[in-house]
């Protein structure tokens, strides 16, 4: 497991892009066959990628954790990007469809992920954030998510929004987590930007072409600072920050969040022209 730490309101205005990459953003987290994970002390969000080949891959739990097994004082949401696959929650399976999400809550012992074809491998995001109540292991079809369209063509910002956990759909503790796809031609997301103080935010880009990238925004929205980032990778927004970003080309995103409340409206909205 990776650590970040994160840098702080003030510090952030005075740091390089390779110093704040090193605060805010993962290595690429999916690779063939293996569980790449990444702790933030933001929130204490925990993000990997998993992606099984020939035989199933089990989340692990680590000394960091002080915990017997990964879930024990954590819930984890779970969406795939890749191939079908599986998820078996102590001992129930549960069929993991492209851009399938699965909740799976505290105390879960055995979490195990499997691919159905090695030649094109289930590719398992997982968010987990600690959970203080044992809930329900809940999978929430595509299809099932509350979907909220948004934007326009003309201002480059249609996207339509997937909120698969989140209260109505899934009893969590913490954790509310979609995706958002944009449409062809439209490039940018979380236009206008918002920052939401009681909870923060993790992004992970994907859907990007090899040779395109999204610029991310980070920081105060009186003083922005931009990221480049690759596909595949998340980045994490402290309480404080925008998080908003602009492609290349169009691309989706799995966005969650973890904190004080889990209303998804309750942002402060900003104007592009307050931006500095
Ligand atoms: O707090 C909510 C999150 O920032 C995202 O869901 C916003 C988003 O996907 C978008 O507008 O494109
Ligand atoms: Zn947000």
């Amino acid at each position: 497991m990776k650590f970040m730490f994160s840098a702080d309101i003030r510090s952030y205005k005075n740091m390089r892009n390779d110093e704040l990459r090193e605060a805010f953003v993962t290595e690429p987290l999916f690779q063939a066959g293996e569980i790449v994970l990444v702790y933030t002390d933001v929130d204490r969000g925990l993000v990997g990628g998993i992606v099984p080949q020939d035989k199933p891959i089990l989340l692990p739990t680590h000394k960091e954790l002080a915990a017997d097994y990964f879930c024990q004082r954590r819930e984890a949401g779970v969406i795939n990007i890749g191939g079908e696959g599986s998820i078996n929650v102590d001992g129930t399976d549960y069929a993991m469809a492209n851009r399938d999400s699965l909740y799976i809550p505290k105390e879960s012992q055995k979490i195990e992920f499997s691919s159905n074809d090695a030649n094109n491998p289930a590719k398992f995001y997982l968010v987990s954030y600690p959970a203080h109540r044992v809930t329900k292991t809940v999978h929430v079809p595509k299809s099932a998510a509350k979907y909220i369209a948004l934007g326009s063509q003309e201002t480059s910002n249609e996207r339509v929004i997937f909120q698969s956990i989140r209260p109505g759909i899934v009893d969590s503790c913490q954790l509310v987590m979609g995706i958002t796809e944009l449409k062809t031609g439209s490039v940018w997301n979380t236009k206008p930007p918002h920052t939401h103080f009681r909870r923060t935010e993790i992004y992970m880009y994907f859907d990007l072409p090899q040779d395109e990238k999204v610029f991310h925004l980070m920081g105060e929205p009186s003083e922005v600072r931009t990221l480049p980032i690759d596909s595949e990778t998340a980045i994490a927004s402290p309480s404080w920050s925008i998080h908003s970003g602009v492609g290349t080309s169009n691309y989706s995103f799995i966005w969650a969040m973890g904190g004080e409340n889990q209303e998804f409206d309750d942002m402060d909205h900003l104007k592009v022209t307050d931006l500095r």
